[in-house]
């Protein structure tokens, strides 16, 4: 079977990308946008340069705000009434994941039938939908650039991973002006989100020497950069190589999968509305501790990328020192040790462990693990 390396049609990187992709789509003429966002982001003005720059060019819009982090089937259903009672043609979203999520599943909404939820799992859509543009605001899940959307259904208190080309943006947009003002701790988990991505992929069953640098780089840009843009968000430098890191990350994982820190992940995420970078931030190094054995070497060669000397230690004790590099990284950027601390108790483990173990992002993991063992990670991260 032949390797498939999928990427947005086009991606716009740095200051004035916005401006820049507002000038693209004046030669589009794809009628009129929605944008679909949250209150938060439109209450803080943010969305001012889009809808600035949509009028310079005048190309028409409506705006939807009615995004929630870790947004539900319920928001999708909002979301599509909109765009049909707006009369649009097109969506732009604007945001961290939630926003994007949530817009590529109005997406499926605008040629398919059902519900977004319905389409949850590999290869499902059928018709492509209207285009998408896709401004990232966080750095992050890479949204912009993947192929995955990942929708609540509240109902059953679950995660849904939809996984299909069609909803890999026509253009992503990486404009670091939008990120200054990111708050210290969403700048951490969601830089946290990007390091989980980069390690995920390279050491999963389906990494790809097409993958690898990418992915390499992406842990090192992040160990470098991430501590600065936490400790000083007005950093334009730090800013625009985070929102470059984690775009390399979703560049690797899009093709090579990710593994059992976001199967584990998205089921506290789930069930108790928490920030998806931290519950990733937590999982991470019991994770990685589980999983070296199955991949020394790769550890060994991301200890190098997270700062740790290498050069006196065989790769056994480096990838030991990877794992060690992984909490320090964590510590250092103000993750809580444990999900006691979030409010977690023991006996919420017990009713994840079968969705966890069913999730599409648990069969790219270097090693299989078994029920028991998922309950046993999810005791080590408490
Ligand atoms: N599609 C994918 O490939 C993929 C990958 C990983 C995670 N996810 C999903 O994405 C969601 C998480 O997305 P996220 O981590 O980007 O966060 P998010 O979109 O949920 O946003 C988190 C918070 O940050 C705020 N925010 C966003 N940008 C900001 C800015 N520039 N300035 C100030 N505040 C800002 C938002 O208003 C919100 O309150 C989860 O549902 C997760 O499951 C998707
Ligand atoms: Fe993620």
């Amino acid at each position: 079977m032949s390797f498939q390396l999928a990427l947005p049609g086009i991606s716009l990187h740095g200051y004035e990308a916005i401006a820049d992709m507002a000038r693209l789509l004046a030669q589009k003429n794809w009628g009129k946008a929605l944008i679909v966002t949250d209150a938060q982001l439109a209450g803080l003005g943010l969305t001012r340069s889009l809808t600035e720059s949509l009028q310079q060019q005048a190309i028409p819009y409506a705006l939807f705000t009615g995004v929630a982090p870790n947004p539900t089937e319920e928001q999708v259903q909002a979301g599509i009434a909109a765009f049909h009672a707006q009369q649009c043609d097109f969506l732009i979203a604007f945001g961290g994941g939630s926003p994007i999520d949530t817009a590529k599943a109005i997406k499926i909404l605008t040629a398919n039938p059902g519900r977004s939820v319905d389409y949850a799992g590999v290869g499902k859509v059928r018709q492509p939908g209207v285009p998408l543009v896709a401004i990232n605001t966080t750095a992050g899940t890479a949204a912009e650039a993947t192929s995955n959307a990942v929708i609540t259904d509240s109902a059953r208190q679950i995660k849904q991973v939809i996984i299909d080309s069609h909803l890999i943006p026509d253009i992503a947009v990486d404009d670091p002006a939008v990120m200054l003002g990111i708050p210290p701790d969403i700048t951490a988990a969601t830089g946290m989100d990007a390091l989980t991505h980069a390690l995920e992929a390279y050491v999963s069953l389906g990494a790809h020497v097409l993958t690898d640098p990418s992915a390499l780089e992406a842990i090192a840009l992040i160990r470098r950069w991430l501590p600065v843009a936490v400790a000083e968000g007005q950093n334009r430098e730090a800013r625009e190589m985070m929102a470059c890191a984690q775009y390399l990350a979703g560049m690797a994982f899009n093709s090579a999968g990710l593994g059992l820190v976001h199967a584990l992940a998205h089921q506290p995420g789930a069930t108790h509305d928490l920030p998806h970078g931290v519950c990733n931030a937590i999982l991470l190094p019991v994770v990685a501790a589980f999983n070296r054995s199955a991949s020394v070497a790769r550890f060994a060669r991301i200890a190098a990328a997270l700062g740790v000397d290498t050069s006196a230690m065989d790769d056994e004790a480096a990838s030991h020192a990877a794992i060690q590099a992984l909490r320090q990284l964590a510590g250092q950027v103000g993750i809580p040790s444990g999900f006691r601390q979030l409010g977690i108790k023991e006996s919420d483990i017990e009713g994840w462990l079968d969705k966890a173990l069913a999730d599409p992002c648990a069969p790219a993991n270097p090693r299989t693990a078994t029920r028991e063992q998922v309950r046993e990670l999810y005791l080590q991260a408490l």
